[in-house]
């Protein structure tokens, strides 16, 4: 049986007009790297509050662990682990405290499950009397990961935990995740970052409350319907402006230096036309080349079809 399981979960706050979340439905496997993929406000919060007890869905059914998130919260609360978005241990006690506090109202001792946190409390043990306060954002991160996991949860749920980290501590964290999952935990992991995706063994993409595809990173690039092109010229933003121009074309956005493109169908899609009319608009050195979509593409995409 799956150890999370959403059946229609559907949630509104008082204080806004759409939804948080509108008939979500998703299961992650046991031992399951699971990434929910979506921009701030997707509704990726909300369903970690849901999943770990914190907030009441409107309608819908949920299980963590074969417990229900409504009925069985107090057997929920002590079998998953829950990292939230915005940094939630004691700034005033040290890395110790923290550590211990948390052991001790999960009834447990931080050298019970010592084993499981080695690896992570390793590398920041050096600084333990410092206070939680005064840590670097990825120490901060170790540390509220430690925290999640004292009390061995079965699940572990992790909501932004890389937002506002160094690139080299983004890294790091992940194959924290990876070995976490070899050690037989499930894990839900949220991020706005795309390139994160392919990373975990299946995704989530969200948006405004609604599951737009779930899959492994591969087969929703598999997926992608038609091709896409990169576009390079000097004058990018001018390019833009002429290439939305055009009869046929379906997306035009900018990716960094370049614009992605694709065409709104097959008898559209005819790059060398595309390239005649750009170098007669004024581009002489425009390049447009097929490229294999990434998560973002596919994400944009699944926007489209809204
Ligand atoms: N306590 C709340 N009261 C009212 N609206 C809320 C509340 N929490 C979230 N929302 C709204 O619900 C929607 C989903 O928010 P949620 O926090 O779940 O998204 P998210 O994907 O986690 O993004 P973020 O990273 O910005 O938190 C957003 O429109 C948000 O403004």
């Amino acid at each position: 049986m799956d150890t999370v399981i959403l059946e229609n979960i559907s949630k509104s706050y008082i204080t806004h007009t759409t939804p948080a979340l509108n008939d979500v439905s998703f299961s992650v496997g046991k031992g399951e790297l699971f990434g929910l993929i979506g921009p701030d406000g997707a509704g990726k919060s909300t369903i970690f509050r849901i999943l770990t007890t914190l907030l009441l869905p409107d309608s819908g059914k949920a299980t963590v662990a074969g417990y229900d998130v409504v009925k069985d919260y107090h057997e929920i609360r002590s079998c998953v682990g829950y990292m939230p978005g915005k940094f939630s241990l004691y700034q005033d006690l040290t890395i110790e405290e923290n550590l211990r506090f948390f052991a001790t109202l999960f009834g447990t001792t931080v050298a019970e499950n010592y084993a499981l946190i080695k690896d992570i409390y390793e590398q920041i043990a050096p600084f333990k009397d410092r206070r939680a306060g005064k840590l670097s954002g990825g120490m901060k991160q170790k540390l509220a990961l430690c925290c999640a996991l004292v009390h061995r949860p079965e699940v572990l749920f992790l909501d932004e935990p890389t937002t506002g980290v160094d690139a080299v501590s983004r890294q790091e964290f992940w194959e924290m995740l990876r070995r976490l999952k070899a050690q037989g935990i499930t894990i839900v992991v949220s991020t706005p970052y795309m390139d994160e995706a392919s990373l975990c063994e299946r995704i989530a993409l969200i948006q405004t409350g609604t599951i737009l595809s779930i899959d492994t990173p591969d087969n929703i690039i598999r997926a992608y319907p038609g091709k896409l092109y990169s576009l390079r010229a000097p004058k990018v933003y001018l390019l833009l402006h002429d290439v939305r121009l055009y009869e046929g074309i379906d997306q035009c956005y900018a990716a960094g230096e370049t614009l992605r493109v694709s065409f709104k169908d097959e008898r559209k899609d005819h790059p060398a036309l595309l390239r005649a009319y750009l170098q007669h608009k004024g581009h002489p050195q425009v390049s447009v080349d097929q490229i294999t979509p990434d998560i973002e593409d596919c994400f944009i995409e699944k926007l489209s079809d809204q």
